[in-house]
Parts: C-alpha cells; sequence; structure tokens
C-alpha cells in the first residue's frame, strides 16, 4: 500500500497572465493536510479551487511558496497522488476492467486479485466487459474512481467528481466515496460546490474566498458516517459556512 501522505503548503501564491494583465488567483495559502484526512474545498467558482489541486498532484507549479508531501517538494506528477476529475475520462476503447488494469498494464504488472477486488467494491462486476459507452454516468464515474483506487494512491485529488451525476446517483456515489475511503484509509482532498456533499462527506471543511484565492475560514466534523442531513451539528456548521460566506452572490 502506498506511503499515506502528509501535504504542506506553505505561503503558496499564483497568478496568471491574462491579456498582458496580471491574474493573482490564489494568494498566500497555507495549509496542511494530514493523512487519512478527507479534506473538503468549497469556494466561489473561479476562485481557484482547481489551480490549487493541479499544484497537490504536481500537474502545476506555484509561482510562490512551498508544497510539500511528506516534507519532500512536490516538482511532478507521481503515480501516489492520483485525480478524479468531474469527466471520468475512460478510455473509450478497453473495457471495464483493462480501464482498471491499466496502470498495472503500465508497469508491467499483474494484480488481476486487486481489479477484482475492486470491481467488487464498486459493485461493477458484472461489468467488467462492458465498454464505457455501455456504462451510466454513474458506473462509468465508479469505475474512474475505481482505476485511481486500485493502485493504492497515498492521496487521492478529487476535482467535482459528482458535480454532473443527478441528485439520486449522487447520493449513492458520496456513499460509496466514503466507503472507499475508509476501506483504503487514503488521503482525501475533494473540492465541490455542494455544502451538502461538504457537510456530508468532510472530516475537514476548507471555505475560500476570490480575488485573489485565499482561506477565510474552517470546520472541523468529528462526526460518524453516514451523516443526517437535519442532524443539529450538522445544522450548525452549515448555517456557520452561509454566515462565513455572507451569502454571496457569486458563489
Ligand atoms: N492556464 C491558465 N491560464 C490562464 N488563466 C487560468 C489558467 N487556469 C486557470 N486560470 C484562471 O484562474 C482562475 C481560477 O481557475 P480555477 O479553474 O482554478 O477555478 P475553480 O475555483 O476551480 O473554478 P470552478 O469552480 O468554476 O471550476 C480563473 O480565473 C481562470 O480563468
Amino acid at each position: 500500500m502506498a506511503e499515506k501522505q502528509r501535504i504542506d503548503i506553505t505561503h503558496l501564491s499564483h497568478g496568471y497572465s491574462l491579456d498582458n494583465d496580471d491574474l493573482p488567483v490564489l494568494d498566500d495559502i497555507n495549509l496542511t493536510i494530514e493523512p487519512q484526512e478527507f479534506v473538503v474545498i468549497l469556494g466561489p467558482s473561479g476562485c481557484g479551487k482547481s489551480t490549487l489541486l493541479r499544484m497537490i498532484a504536481g500537474l502545476e507549479q506555484p509561482l510562490n511558496g512551498s508544497i510539500q508531501a511528506n516534507g519532500q517538494e512536490i516538482s511532478e506528477a507521481d503515480p501516489s497522488r492520483v485525480v478524479v476529475f468531474q469527466d471520468p475520462t475512460l478510455y473509450p476503447w478497453l473495457t471495464v476492467w483493462d480501464n482498471v488494469n491499466l496502470g498495472f498494464k503500465i508497469r508491467k504488472e499483474k494484480n488481476d486479485h486487486a481489479v477484482q477486488l475492486m470491481l467488487e467494491l464498486i459493485g461493477l462486476n458484472s461489468f467488467k466487459n462492458a465498454y464505457p459507452r455501455q456504462l451510466s454516468g454513474g458506473m462509468a464515474q465508479r469505475v474512474a474512481l475505481a482505476r485511481a483506487l486500485v493502485n493504492d494512491p497515498g492521496i487521492l485529488i478529487l476535482d467535482e467528481p459528482l458535480g454532473k451525476l443527478d441528485s439520486l446517483t449522487r447520493i449513492t456515489m458520496q456513499k460509496e466515496l466514503v466507503h472507499l475511503w475508509q476501506q483504503r484509509k487514503f488521503t482525501a482532498i475533494m473540492v465541490t460546490h455542494d455544502i451538502e456533499e461538504a457537510l456530508l462527506l468532510a472530516t475537514r471543511i476548507i471555505v475560500m474566498r476570490h480575488r485573489p484565492a485565499h482561506i477565510i475560514g474552517e470546520f472541523r466534523l468529528n462526526m460518524d458516517y453516514p451523516r443526517h442531513r437535519d442532524s443539529e451539528e450538522l445544522i450548525k456548521i452549515r448555517k456557520d459556512i452561509f454566515h462565513l460566506l455572507g451569502h454571496q452572490s457569486d458563489w
């Protein structure tokens, strides 16, 4: 199993150049994510959440500041940090089994037992010979999660992975995600626009504001799963998040 990762983000700032103007995006982000936490980042559209995730994944370097995994500066992508995007990005010419098995194949390894176990865990064993076009959106996203998790990443980076699913499938997938996280004990960092989703999944919620983005608050949720939307504790945290955001119109 991959070593579980602790992420240390220190004084991280970033920006882009747009039409010769500087576009500051992230401003002095300081955040530590402990191994096996489930951290959810909430923030308005365009504030820089995906940019931050790309940096944790090593797909982009910050202009200033530091970002480390277990004390080592993150300078490039690494198989121990896996990203799952909003779109499942499965290979259409590969079956479900071959999509999940891809990492092993690339590394010239064979671990059919792990692939089988993963397919059972996501409830798609009977679809192992199906092609992506034969799957529903929720099933395809489960395959993408299986493909990410079969290689036992130290950290799973989730960029709105349930954003395009209908609300019923989304509720099922939220439960599955918690189940997988409890079983496989990876560190999870996820971006969502959905406050309810954050409340149901996170061990910690980070709230960001933008132009440029900075952290304006965080909430620890020491509650068991499954959680109930109308529990007193969640109602209180939901209220506090709305209060913090001040009912921003650009959410
Ligand atoms: N490669 C790039 N070049 C220039 N600007 C970029 C680039 N990538 C992102 N941006 C800009 O950076 C800002 C943050 O983008 P990002 O995708 O990180 O936001 P986000 O919070 O994830 O948004 P959303 O919630 O809508 O997905 C946006 O203003 C975007 O236009």
